[in-house]
């Protein structure tokens, strides 16, 4: 059985547990869960058969082979070098911290010296298996266009500085709008908690994403589009995804995708890239 421990104890963690506690997923199980709001894990813990911690040492000592990182891009660092320092692998869902390209060479080489795994899943986008193997040919062109509804996207928008008055506008105008164009690097530190796609995208291509992202008021889906250009061709994909009921920021696929990979690390066969 596959020893499963999660850091961050929001949507995605709380789907992983429901999924793990099903037949769906046999041989792994959350077994410890840590948050910085400890209420919030002691409340997961008593839904499941688990135990929460209230530091991250505590946690980290206890018997878990795969650390589940699903809180916020600030939380990464520290998460994933103390994981991979104490013996376990780790799966990163907040992937925008590796966009920092020091940190991301920090954690390759700490899991080969420690001969311990970090894994990243695709997340709420599709086609990055295609992408990936197209990255062993030449890309030129990376492009990402993010839709999501209005509310989604409002605390980001008034962190980098839209008024209310202008986020209302954009709801009362009832049409789509541009709310940021520009590079995989600026994406993710204005909206750590809506494109971490991105640099997912970024990281199979290898190539930094062009990132379009749009907030639309008729919308209840979070809509991501791919287009990628090389020497295997054109890649095209579109997912409309229905959000978390717990966060409408986060795609119900991006918690999917995390359990299908602890499912897949858990059993003897696997399909896919
Ligand atoms: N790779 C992908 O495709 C996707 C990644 N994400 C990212 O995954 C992460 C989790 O998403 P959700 O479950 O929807 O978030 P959520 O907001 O529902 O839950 C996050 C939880 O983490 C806790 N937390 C925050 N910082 C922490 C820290 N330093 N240590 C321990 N706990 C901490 C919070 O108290 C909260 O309970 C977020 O960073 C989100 O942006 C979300 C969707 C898609
Ligand atoms: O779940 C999604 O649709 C995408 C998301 O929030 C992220 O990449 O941070």
């Amino acid at each position: 059985m596959l020893k499963i421990g999660i850091v961050g104890c929001g949507a995605i963690a709380s789907l992983i547990c429901k999924a793990l506690e099903t037949e769906r997923v046999k041989k792994a199980e959350v077994i410890s869960l840590y948050d910085t709001n400890y209420q919030k894990s002691s409340e997961l813990a008593r839904k499941t058969n688990s135990e929460s911690y209230e530091t991250l040492e505590g946690f980290l000592n206890s018997n878990i082979d795969l650390v589940v990182e699903c809180a916020s891009v600030n939380a990464v660092q520290d998460v994933a070098t103390k994981s991979l320092n104490s013996d376990k692998d780790v799966i990163i869902m907040s992937v925008g911290a590796l966009v920092d390209k020091e940190l991301f060479i920090k954690l390759r080489d700490l899991a080969e010296e420690n001969n311990k795994k970090v894994y990243v899943p695709s997340g709420a986008i599709a086609g990055i298996d295609a992408i990936k193997a197209g990255s062993l040919g030449h890309i030129e062109k990376v492009e990402l266009i993010t839709t999501k509804p209005v509310f989604g996207l409002v605390n980001a928008l008034l962190k980098n500085g839209m008024t209310e008055e202008e986020i209302s506008e954009i709801q009362e105008k009832g049409e789509p709008t541009v709310v940021f164009d520009g590079t995989v690097f600026d994406a993710i530190s204005k909206f750590p908690q809506n494109i971490n796609v991105s640099v997912v995208l970024s990281l199979a291509s290898k190539v930094p994403a062009n990132v379009k992202i749009v907030a639309d008021p008729t919308l209840s889906t979070n809509k991501h589009e791919i287009y990628v250009k090389g020497s295997i061709g054109t890649i095209k994909t579109c997912v409309e995804n229905n959000p978390c009921k717990d966060n409408p920021k986060t795609s119900a696929l991006a918690a999917y995708s995390v359990i299908l990979l602890i499912k897949d690390l858990s059993e003897p066969l696997r399909i896919g890239t």
